[in-house]
């Protein structure tokens, strides 16, 4: 090899270039080492660039230094910069298994460096950041199931946090609907131990795979979560903040018990006889319509959700015991619809948010309870910047932290949420963002800088992820497990 080849050319603190020849296989996205041995400093540099280069006819590339460690083995960010031609070179084993410490326990893959995969190098985020929350962002087919579900396989053997995810589509429970060799969730040799699935399908489809009934009480409810199934107008909005300050089993009681038509001009006169008179007072001032409506949409609702909705019955209780010690809680409604799996999943959330809440302000939480993890899928539903149907989801997203409780944000549109709640993100996950504009505004909300990143986010293949994290000190290229393999390698 010539002498120009695999030297540093040029630097300055956070760009290295050096010229390697035009027959090399070099990848944006390796992992090099640049090393300065005459103070013995070795800086691990990332490959964010590369273009021809006329005069030598080599191919000039460009690093960005991760981080860089002297001769007391620590770990820092690069404030010095290494001489010209100090010599560029692969990582050796001592120096991936460095790397390897930063990994956490939650495993989603293994480490690339350009196109190889480093089978060493395990890549996980730590259980402690969940409660920082976590977004994913993946264009349609790039992997996203997938993940969710290796995630998920490595809360269960960890058990160091609770997650909680939905699914209207009946395929984490037991695999693919239709795909013979799909893998789900209770195939997972210690689903006894760390998974607890509630389902509304038949019993003994959900007897055979040792799924429980979800049930959901009245009381489980929030009268404001009507909002998440219908549009509603702004009288509609005003009887609903009327009725807030009353128990949701009881504004459902007076709804069902009195006649629709008749309930608005009943309350115009003092002559309401019934069970709930502080409510009939409190909506007295209303738009007759509205309350006509509401009283409507309050009957279709509950008949829509008949299956799992009753006046006692809660599987709530038993959620918040699973996500305490540490479960993964699947919550399984193949074809719900996309409204009403938005009304389950923030009357769960609400409730496990206010149990941390309480829990936290009266006892102090113990430091037993790990982080809980509320998986929303296509987030932008609930956490656009203009919605009015944010409600649970964002003050979670805004205080959640302090009590334990994180969102985990799935989309393919991230410019289409709230800014403030992208803010409050300290773990991505990005899986191809074909679109420029997404691609900027994860950039500015990550806590490592993606911008220099730009090229390899936009060579991501399926399967593959970028994971900025405050609980690692650099960006990492994974490559996300296959879930059929990686359950095969426990059992
Ligand atoms: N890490 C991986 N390794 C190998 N194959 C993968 C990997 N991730 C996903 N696949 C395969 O790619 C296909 C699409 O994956 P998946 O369903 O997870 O994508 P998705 O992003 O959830 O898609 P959609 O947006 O349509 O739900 C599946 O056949 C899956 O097995």
């Amino acid at each position: 090899m010539e002498d120009r080849y695999n030297q540093l050319t040029g630097t300055d603190v956070l760009t290295y270039r050096w010229i390697v020849p035009s027959e090399s296989m070099t990848a944006v996205g390796e992992l090099v080492v640049v090393s300065d041995e005459k103070k013995s400093i070795r800086y691990f540099t990332r490959v964010t660039g590369m273009h021809h280069e006329y005069e030598s006819g080599g191919v000039l590339v460009t690093g960005f230094p991760i981080g860089c460690i002297g001769s007391d083995n620590i770990f820092r960010k690069p404030r010095t910069i290494p001489p010209l031609h100090s010599p560029v070179r692969g990582m050796d084993t001592e120096e991936i298994s460095l790397l390897n410490m930063f990994m956490g326990d939650l495993e989603m893959g293994c480490m690339m460096s350009g196109n190889r995969l480093i089978s060493e190098i395990p890549v996980g985020i730590p259980p402690s950041v969940l409660n920082q929350h976590l977004g994913i962002f993946a264009t349609t087919g790039m992997g996203k199931s997938n993940l969710m579900k290796v995630l998920c396989a490595s809360a269960i053997v960890t058990r160091k946090a609770g997650i909680l995810l939905t699914d209207p589509h009946g395929e984490y429970a037991t695999g693919q609907p239709g795909d013979p060799h799909a893998c789900g969730l209770v195939h997972h040799p210690l689903a006894h131990v760390g998974l607890s699935v509630f389902t509304i399908r038949d019993e003994s489809f959900a007897r055979m795979h040792g799924l429980k009934p979800l049930k959901i009480s009245h009381s489980d409810l929030s009268i404001a979560d009507l909002g998440l199934i219908f549009d509603l107008s702004h009288d509609q909005y005003e009887v609903i903040h009327l009725l807030m300050p009353f128990k949701t089993d009881e504004i459902l009681d007076f709804f069902i018990h009195d006649d629709v038509e008749s309930l608005p001009s009943h309350l115009r006169t003092t002559a309401y006889i019934g069970n709930h008179q502080d409510i009939a007072q409190r909506v007295r001032s209303a738009s007759p319509d509205a309350l006509r409506l509401v009283q409507r949409q309050i009957r279709t609702l509950l008949d829509l959700t008949s299956g799992f909705v009753n006046k006692t019955e809660s599987s709530f209780p038993e959620i918040i015991s699973a996500l305490d010690e540490n479960k993964v809680v699947l919550i399984d409604i193949p074809g719900m619809s996309d409204a009403a799996e938005l009304f389950v999943l923030s009357a769960i959330s609400r409730s496990i948010f206010k149990d941390r809440q309480n829990r936290f302000i009266n006892e102090g939480l113990s430091q037993t309870n790990g982080n809980i993890l509320i998986s929303i899928e296509e987030a932008q539903r609930v956490l656009s910047q203009r919605s009015e149907k944010t409600g649970i989801f964002r003050e979670i997203a805004m205080e959640g932290r302090k009590f334990g409780v994180g969102i985990g944000v799935i989309t393919q549109q991230p410019k289409n949420i709230d800014q403030r709640v992208l803010a409050q993100m300290n773990t991505l996950i990005v899986m191809g963002l074909a679109d420029r504009q997404d691609r900027e505004i994860i950039a500015s909300s990550a806590k490592h800088d993606l911008r220099i990143l730009d090229t390899e986010i936009q060579t991501l293949d399926r399967g593959e992820a970028i994971i900025s994290t405050i609980g690692i000190p650099f960006p990492v290229s994974c490559h996300i497990h296959h879930f059929e393999e990686y359950l095969n390698w426990y059992s």
